[in-house]
């Protein structure tokens, strides 16, 4: 098996094979940093670096302008006091090594003194500033960051939501905003770092030109070491990440409430936490083997820093012994290596977490322009009234995907307003896309989708979405009360009780909240305290009466009675008929064909394409798809049943 970059190589273990049905390495959105990361040089990582600060300084201004001006100022201001304070402690050992009477010499060596101490407790009263403020930015950053997330992740399109690519980058981005927490931090350490640097530096060349090349030599190792592990865990974490999704997937199965019946019944339990051993088996062993390359490194740069100090003091005593450099000189010079070498290890590690971090933060503003440019249009040209009719003209649409044909081809066919519209057909017909297109959900490939006259690709989406109430075949079930799964319709005008009673009654549902044991109070959530859970056809009935409060010109309703009994589906079919007496359109799709004849209008679909229009006493007679998929039907409640055979 071909190696890795980097030697990371993991096996393909068995539950990978068994849950993806291959080894885990397809393109994950985490692979969008693989170029970025290949990038993850001391090189790169400087020349990044500036674009990486003003980035984080943009997000904590953004949060909370004066919190992020402290921060630098504080920060700045204590890389400031460090050189001040190089300079103050070199004046006092020069006063303490010059010639003359100790005392003397101490009373000259007081200013310096009290300068290092005012250095110190100016630098103390900085970084609780900074910290205080840096407490302050961190929870707003992550705030602004992941608000701005949900908010464009729910304005998309549904297409884009159900997109592939824009899926994984939605999975991916979420972990930008508590990445953007961190860079606070990170930044601001960085930024002080950068400057005790400089400053420790200037102060190495004022005392002597020879000193710059010795800190640098002996911090190098450090950099060095820091880089290699980092891209190391960086590398792994990539080839990872699949494995360590799928270890979490088979945990979240095994405590779920809606796998809990069959992991008892099939006995499926032993079988999934045999595969959540080997996953977590060989990924200890990947975490092993990080720990081991990390203490290799770390030993051959402790010994490249141990023989580069070596040289450095060296060098200082032979700078001293040849006259070219004062004692005093020597010792500030051993304190400022010692403050630059601490300052750049420093810089060298929040640097690289920094430009981490910056990848992910990367996803999040990928993230936020590609669902900008895919977000659902806001104005638009405004929709009739009081439309007649909607009429769909040659109107195709395919799935992304490799369909091996359009879910709907060339579909014509009216919708007339104030009916009751069914939609007839085969599985996989088309009857839930040609009413996703209607709703707006999807726009068509090709072909128009009229409001009267006005073209729904151009039409205002929000006055479409006012019009249309759907209960889909899986409509959402929220983990609320009663109450708010109705209301919850239209969450954008205030509840009120009287609406609330009428939808309701309109979905006969009435009898489903007397039964719950808080009435519309109750919360329908068994995973919570005093949660209850209801039986598949008294959610329909609750579906129905959210769709039914929304008020919708039109109300779509997909497989309304798939989870009824008998009795509650004739009166749901009476209840719809009901409401399309009153003027509301209805647009129907069932299995159910005997409910069917109180159609106004019934499309039969096939395959995508419209086969038969019209009432459903002219199909039955024209015995086209439409009178032999209802005789079907019909034969099986007039067949008979064969009697058992007697011995
Ligand atoms: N979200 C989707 N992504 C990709 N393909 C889809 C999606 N939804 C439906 N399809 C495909 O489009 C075709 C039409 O599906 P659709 O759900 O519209 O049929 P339907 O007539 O409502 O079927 P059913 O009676 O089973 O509900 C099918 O081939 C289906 O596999």
């Amino acid at each position: 098996m071909a190696k890795k970059r980097g030697g990371v190589d993991p096996e393909v273990s068995e539950s990978e094979r068994l849950l993806f049905g291959g080894p885990l390495r397809y393109d994950m959105g985490w692979n969008q940093h693989h170029d970025a990361f290949l990038e993850l040089s001391l090189r790169a990582m400087v020349r990044r670096l500036p674009s990486l600060l003003a980035e984080s300084f943009r997000l904590a201004w953004q949060a909370d302008r004066r919190a992020a001006r402290t921060v630098l100022a504080a920060e700045v201001a204590r890389g400031l006091a460090q050189a001040v304070g190089l300079l103050a402690v070199n004046s006092v050992l020069g006063r303490l090594i010059a010639g003359g009477a100790l005392e003397e010499r101490l009373r000259g060596a007081v200013p310096a003194l009290v300068a290092m101490t005012a250095v110190m407790v100016v630098s103390t009263l900085l970084r609780a500033a900074s910290t205080y403020a840096t407490g302050r930015l961190e929870p707003k950053v992550e705030r602004v960051a992941t608000t701005l997330y949900l908010e464009r992740a729910a304005a998309v399109e549904l297409s884009a939501i159900e997109d592939h690519a824009f899926h994984k980058l939605l999975d991916t981005a979420q972990y930008g905003a508590a990445s953007a927490r961190r860079m606070i931090a990170y930044s601001a350490r960085v930024v002080n770092a950068a400057i005790s640097l400089i400053a420790a530096a200037g102060v190495l060349t004022v005392l002597h030109p020879a000193l710059l090349p010795l800190l640098a030599t002996m911090t190098l190792p450090s950099a060095w070491s820091a880089l290699t592990n980092a891209r190391r865990r960086y590398e792994s974490f990539h080839t990872w990440v699949q494995h360590a999704r799928a270890g979490h997937l088979i945990s979240g199965l095994l405590t779920e409430p809606a796998a809990a019946p069959e992991i008892r019944l099939h006995d499926v339990g032993p079988f999934l936490l045999r595969h959540y051993r080997a996953m977590a088996e060989t990924a200890e062993a990947e975490q092993a083997r990080l720990a081991a390359l990390a203490a290799r490194t770390g030993l051959v740069a402790a010994a490249w820093t141990g023989l580069a100090a070596v040289a450095t003091y060296a060098t200082l005593g032979a700078l001293l012994l040849a006259g070219a450099m004062a004692l005093a000189v020597a010792g500030t010079a051993v304190i400022a290596i010692r403050t630059g070498s601490s300052s750049l290890d420093t810089l060298v590690l929040e640097v690289n977490a920094l430009h981490e971090e910056a990848l992910f933060v990367g996803d999040l503003q990928r993230l936020y322009t590609e669902a900008a440019e895919r977000a659902i249009p806001v104005g638009g040209e405004p929709l009739p009234e009081d439309p007649r009719e909607v009429r769909f003209e040659h109107v195709s649409f395919s799935y992304p995907g490799d369909a091996a044909r359009p879910a709907l081809d060339d579909v014509t066919l009216t919708l007339p307003l104030g009916r009751i519209v069914a939609l007839v057909g085969e599985n996989g017909s088309g009857k839930t896309t040609l009413v996703k297109l209607l709703a707006g959900l999807y726009t068509p490939d090709r072909g128009r989708i009229l409001w009267d006259d006005v073209d729904a690709a151009g039409a205002d989406r929000h006055q479409l979405a006012e019009r249309v109430a759907m209960v889909a075949q899986d409509f959402k079930r929220w983990p609320f009360t009663a109450r708010v799964n109705v209301a919850v319709g239209r969450s954008s005008a205030p509840l009120t009780e009287e609406r609330l009673a009428e939808s309701l009654a309109e979905a006969g549902a009435q009898e489903v909240v007397a039964d719950l044991p808080h009435g519309l109070d109750t919360l329908l959530a068994r995973q919570f305290n005093g949660g209850h859970e209801m039986s598949g056809g008294q959610w329909q009935r609750l579906g129905i009466a959210r769709a039914a409060y929304r008020r919708g010109r039109i109300l779509i309703v997909d497989e309304p009675t798939a989870a009824l009994d008998a009795r509650a589906e004739v009166e749901v079919f009476d209840k719809i008929r009901a409401l399309a007496s009153a003027g509301q359109t209805v647009v129907l799709i069932t299995h159910r064909l005997a409910s069917v004849r109180h159609a106004d209008l019934v499309h039969v679909l096939d395959q995508g394409r419209l086969v038969e229009s019209g009432t459903p006493d002219g199909l039955l007679a024209t015995g086209g798809l439409y009178a032999e998929l209802y005789a079907l039907q019909a034969e099986q409640f007039t067949a008979r049943v064969p009697a058992p055979e007697a011995g």
